[in-house]
């Protein structure tokens, strides 16, 4: 029996730098800081209200008076950014959605209470009208087709936009892939005085089955029923596409853009980040989160490794920063270790 040594061997034995804690530390190329984190937090009208989320086990929906405890915890750990997302009363959806461009509305007021309570916390709102619309699509249909007007959606969008600024946000983050609502927004924030608003660009969200149990925390689920968005959201077969998105939003001004879903979609985050070299972000998706908790509640998956593994693998993406619903429990674990 022959063996066959390749070339380089032994004089390249890759499990020598493996071997020891100190070189394994000393080698590593990416880390996981609480910085890297942006922690999504469902909010509800009234006080004291606190629900949870039957399909992201750990997961509640909260009033603004207990948002401030969350607040605080973010803080103290270093988390740098928490994002909102509105359960609206059924009472207050419309066909036009137009609550969102209430300026006193959850979302506003929210964002007034955070940034007087804890003003160095930065505070980022999704721009996107399913919240807020009696049918669950992100823009207004056209009564007759059904098809997402652009134009009027947009319009629509920089009003919410407006009214998010105005309550003091940090960054507005657009998530319904209208065409130009980036360059639109940014321009309606900069005759307003607001130059210091950053936009996040959703530039590349897919039209993805992962979002299931977020539909169910925001309550858009049975007003969505059996309709897609694939006339605005992305194809999952393309990553081109993607790289045109990117481009067109950092041309319309945005700071930062994101790919979403997360976990699947990593070899997208990695092209975006090669192209551009931007501020680039990740969403781990409400179904990616429920996937990992369901498998950890069964035993079959190891909760902290399988979450701190899937951070490491968006950094290793080129991720920047990564929204997740287990920024909490990912912080909490750094600051522990
Ligand atoms: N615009 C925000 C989302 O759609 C979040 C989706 C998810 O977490 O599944
Ligand atoms: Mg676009």
């Amino acid at each position: 029996m022959t063996i066959i040594t390749p070339v380089a061997f032994p004089a390249a034995r890759m499990r020598r730098m493996r071997r020891d804690p100190f070189s394994r530390n000393l080698m590593r190329e990416n880390v996981v800081t609480a910085h890297d984190l942006i922690y999504p937090v469902f909010i509800l009208d009234g006080t004291n209200q606190r629900q949870q989320v039957a399909s992201m086990p750990g997961v509640e929906r909260v009033s603004v008076d207990l948002l401030m405890k969350v607040a605080e915890e973010c803080v103290a750990l270093g988390i740098p950014v928490l994002a909102l997302f509105p359960v609206i009363d059924q009472s207050l959806k419309t066909y036009d959605g137009i609550e969102a461009t209430n300026p006193n509305g959850l979302v506003p007021r929210a964002v007034r209470e955070l940034k007087r309570n804890f003003p160095e916390l930065g505070i980022l709102t999704d721009v996107a009208l399913d919240p807020y619309t009696t049918h669950g699509q992100d823009g207004l249909p056209d009564e007759t087709t059904g098809y997402i007007m652009n134009e009027r959606t947009v319009a629509m969008l920089t009003r919410q936009a407006l009214a998010q600024a105005e309550a003091g946000v940090d960054v507005v983050a657009p998530s319904d892939m209208m065409d130009g609502r980036i360059g639109t927004i940014r321009t309606a924030l900069e005759q307003q005085g607001f130059i210091h608003t950053r936009i996040m660009a959703y530039s590349a969200k897919y039209a993805s089955a992962f979002y299931g149990p977020f539909r169910d925390a925001v309550g858009s689920a049975a007003n969505l029923g059996k309709a897609d968005k694939n006339t605005y959201q992305m194809d999952p077969a393309n990553s081109n596409e993607a790289l045109r998105e990117v481009a067109l939003d950092l041309a319309e001004g945005a700071d930062m853009v994101m790919v979403k879903p997360g976990m699947p979609y990593l070899d997208v985050v990695r092209r975006v980040k090669d192209e551009f070299k931007v501020p680039t972000y990740a969403y781990q998706v409400s179904g990616e989160y429920a996937m990992l908790k369901a498998a950890a509640q069964n035993g079959w998956l190891d909760h902290d490794k399988v979450m701190m593994e899937s951070m490491m693998a968006f950094k290793r993406a080129g991720a920047d920063g990564v929204l997740t619903y287990f920024a909490l429990d990912i912080a909490r674990k750094l600051k522990a270790a």
